[in-house]
This record gives C-alpha cells, structure tokens and sequence, in this order.
C-alpha cells in the first residue's frame, strides 16, 4: 500500500513556508521555521544519527579548515559524520534542501551551486561558542541552515541555539528550542550564533549551501 502524500517527505516543502523563510532571509537576515521538516523524515534521521553515535562512528568536531583546524572542546563540543547519500533519509532530505536552494536562487540570485551537510550529536554539558560560519570577502558558505531532530525536547534540557545582532554579538535576538522539525536558516557571514549548553543528547543536521569562491587562483575546497 501507498503512504499517504503527507507522510511523503518527497511530495515537496510547503510553498508558503519557503516564501515566508526567503522574505524572513531578505528582512532579517535570518529565519526560524517550527515544523518545517516531515517528523517521519526527521524520526529516520533522528535514529540513523543515534545509531552512529552508538557505534562510535561520529568524529569530534574541530574549528578552522584545512591545516587550522584544531580540536577546541572549549570552543565546541559536538561530534560530527558528514551526509554521504548512503540512507534514503538522507537523500530525501538533500532532495528537500536541493528544492530550498532553488527556492533561495530564483528569489534572491545568490548562486548557490553546491550543499554540504553533516549530522551533530552534542553530549550533555556541551556547546558551541558564539560564531560566524564564514568571513566576508572570503565567504564561500553563503546561507547556513541547521535542522534539529531530537523529538519531544525537554523544557529545562538547555541547548538553545541563540541567535545575535549583525554588530554586537552581545545582543540577543532570538533563542530557538531545538525540537525535531525546526529549521533554522540565516546569512553565513552575517549572523552570529552560538549552541547554549545542552543537559540532554542534542542531534541535529548543520548545512551551508556553498558559492564557489576562487582563492588566490585555488579553487576554495568544500570544509
Ligand atoms: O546546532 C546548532 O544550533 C548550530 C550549530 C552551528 O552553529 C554550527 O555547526 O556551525
Ligand atoms: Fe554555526
């Protein structure tokens, strides 16, 4: 028997919420969407990360790329595994943010040509420091988005992503519940953020859509 369409994470994101995410992109500089995502998509991606965690198959993340980077646990705490297409899961989700990026295209001609995603698992008594994602004039992640996946988030289980003022990043603007389904989505190079500390395991998937930027006549790697 057929699933219904609505259970269907490939019967498309809604088209109201995308037009409601790019006028938040333009105004702002930054969205937040509650039940963004299809909870049947984000409860399969929810157990593939759960399971990597379980089997050990997560890397401890690190900041800087390339030759910098470093592990920091002061800086971050999360564990990573970066999105191969090797579940269905997965390639449902990239077909979903392929159709966001084209939404992100049309409407504002960034360019964006490219996605990489990986999952995070954050232990309890971890977090991530207040952060841009990229630097301007060197910003070949253009948009950055993070959509969480832990069900039922507990109200006193911390991990907050708080999201700050262009300028001064002392300044709050937003603290956002990281329940299953939630997209966050926001100008890489322009909107500070950071992960509070978590009290429970916090699972999510942290994505940039990239632009293709030369540097020095290198062509800029991916990560
Ligand atoms: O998980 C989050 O809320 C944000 C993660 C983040 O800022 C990052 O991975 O760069
Ligand atoms: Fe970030």
């Amino acid at each position: 028997m057929l699933a219904p369409d609505s259970a269907n994470p490939l019967s498309g994101l809604d088209g109201t919420a995308l037009t409601t995410l790019v006028d938040r992109l333009v105004d702002h500089g930054w969205f937040v969407g509650e039940r963004f995502f299809d909870p049947a998509l984000c409860r399969a991606l929810h157990a593939e990360v759960h399971t990597l965690a379980e089997h050990s198959a997560l890397q401890a993340a690190g900041v800087g790329r390339g030759e910098a980077h470093r592990l920091r646990r002061d800086i971050r705490g999360d564990a990573i595994h970066w999105l191969n297409r090797d579940s269905q899961a997965q390639r449902d989700y990239l077909a979903l943010m392929a159709q966001l990026q084209g939404q992100i295209n049309q409407a504002l001609y960034l360019g964006l040509f490219e996605f990489e995603a990986h999952f995070a698992h954050y232990p309890p008594g971890s977090f991530y420091r207040t952060h841009l994602d990229s630097f301007q004039g060197r910003a070949n992640r253009v948009i950055s988005t993070v959509l969480y996946l832990t069900p039922d988030w507990p109200s006193d289980g911390g991990g907050e992503m708080a999201i700050y003022a262009e300028h001064d990043d002392t300044r709050e603007l937003a603290r956002v519940r990281p329940e299953a389904g939630t997209l966050v989505c926001f100008f890489s190079d322009r909107v500070p953020h950071a992960v509070l500390p978590t009290r429970y395991p916090r699972t999510s998937i942290a994505g940039w859509f990239r632009r293709n930027a030369s540097l020095c006549g290198v062509i800029d790697p991916a990560r």
